[in-house]
């Protein structure tokens, strides 16, 4: 049996990190970036206040104390966007806003609260040190400067950086796009009336749902029934060009596993049977003239669930150009449960603030749990016990909240 290791690295082996392409900024939240993003401007910008108040010349305010204050004419307002470039005549002040540019030789800003507020004369109640209440250019980011490196990917935040340095595009890494077919006689839509032995086919919607949030584009969606001809047809060309196709059902050693008889005609898909709990019947290759990655997954529905955070994640992560490592964290068990040795068991846990316990059943048909689950807890293949106390790696749930 290949180990849970190895079956990854066979998955990588049939990928690479896709070509990058420049989108606008608007359109790259959630992208890799394809190249460290190098700032074109200082940030700040100028030497600027940092409150509502007065620039002053700090020499000018030796010795002002509450019941002291100095008192200096006021020549003129700076509101932000001022694009003059202003001269603070010695002893006087200028009424400045935040963010607006410091006038020349001004050394600081007293804030509005600390005066009498005055427009034409202002009376200034404390003295001021050099630097008081300025954000000083460049302080932050220098033009020149690489702010993100290749490699990461735009959140919100780094999206307002990249903004912030004065670039509108971005070179991302292109979208992976994917196909899901699920497979299978016994399958229906959603909201069909079902007869005596037909059920609904959950791995079509789960599958198309998880590769949504992975942020990856669904280029193609499709049921097939147990026609070895349609589906040869279909993986010979699949619709949408994808960069990886998923398949469910068929893999195991039933007499209508069409998935593994079409593909195991040409030699190009191997099926193997992997040392984890659920999840053991996986094939993997390339189809069509394309030679498209191919990743045929279990039909049961937890055992493709699972299947697709611990194979095709990390597939699409290198497609993406991440690592294609999925971050893990630990918790305490507040509940023991068994586990199968020799197999790596992957369990559905709730992560709560007292530490992390099993979610509902774990049968590789059960769905139920998935209402709570919010991550898998991978249990080792030497484990076969998880005791109150003891430390779970976890692998976090896809699009979990
Ligand atoms: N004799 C053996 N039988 C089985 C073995 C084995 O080693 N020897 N392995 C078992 C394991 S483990 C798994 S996992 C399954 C994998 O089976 P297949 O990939 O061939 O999947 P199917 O037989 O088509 O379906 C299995 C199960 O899942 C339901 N299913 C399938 N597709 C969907 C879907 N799109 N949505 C919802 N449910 C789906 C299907 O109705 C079956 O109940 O094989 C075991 N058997
Ligand atoms: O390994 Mo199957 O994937 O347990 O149910």
């Amino acid at each position: 049996m290949r180990s849970v290791e190895e079956h990854r690295r066979t998955l990588l082996a049939l990928v690479d990190e896709l070509p990058p392409e420049t989108v606008p900024i608007a359109g790259a939240l959630g992208r890799v970036l394809a190249a460290d993003v190098v700032a074109a401007v200082d940030l700040p910008g100028f030497d600027n206040s940092a409150m509502d108040g007065y620039a002053v010349r700090s020499a000018d305010l030796d010795g002002a104390a509450p019941g002291a204050p100095v008192v200096l004419d006021v020549d003129g307002d700076i509101a932000a966007g001022d694009t003059t470039r202003h001269v603070l005549r010695p002893g006087t002040a200028m009424r400045i806003m935040t963010g607006a540019p410091l006038p020349e030789g001004a050394d600081a800003v007293v804030p509005v609260e600390l005066s009498d507020g005055g427009v034409d004369r202002v009376s200034l109640d404390l003295a001021a040190e050099p630097g008081r209440h300025l954000r000083r250019r460049g302080e932050d980011v220098r033009a020149g400067d690489v702010v993100l490196r290749g490699g990461v990917r735009v959140t919100p935040g780094r999206l307002a950086l990249i903004a912030a340095a004065n670039l509108a595009e971005v070179a991302v890494v292109r979208r992976p796009r994917v196909a899901v077919v699920s497979t299978g006689d016994e399958l229906l839509p959603p909201g069909s009336s079902l007869a005596h032995g037909e059920i609904v086919d959950s791995n079509g919607p789960m599958l198309s749902a998880l590769v949504r949030a992975a942020g990856v584009e669904l280029v193609h969606s499709a049921h097939l029934r147990d026609d070895p001809e349609a589906l040869g047809a279909l993986l010979a060309d699949v619709p949408g060009e994808p960069d990886l196709v998923l398949t469910t059902g068929g893999v195991s050693m039933g007499a209508y596993d069409t998935v593994k008889e079409v593909l195991s005609r040409d030699g190009r898909v191997d099926f193997v049977k992997v040392a984890m709990r659920p999840g053991m019947p996986q094939g993997s290759g390339v189809v069509g003239a394309r030679r498209t990655p191919i990743i045929t997954l279990p039909g049961n529905p937890v055992s493709s669930f699972v299947s697709f955070h611990v194979f095709v994640l990390p597939v699409l992560r290198a497609l993406s150009g991440l690592d294609p490592e999925v971050p893990t964290t630990t918790a305490t068990a507040t509940r023991g449960w068994a586990s199968v040795a020799g197999k790596v068991e992957l369990t559905r846990v709730v992560l709560d603030a007292e530490g992390v316990r099993p979610s509902g059943g774990q049968g590789s048909h059960m769905l139920g749990a998935l209402a709570e689950a919010t991550h898998l807890a991978v249990v080792d293949a030497a484990t076969s016990e998880i005791h109150p106390g003891d430390e779970v790696r976890l692998l976090p749930l896809v699009g979990q909240d």
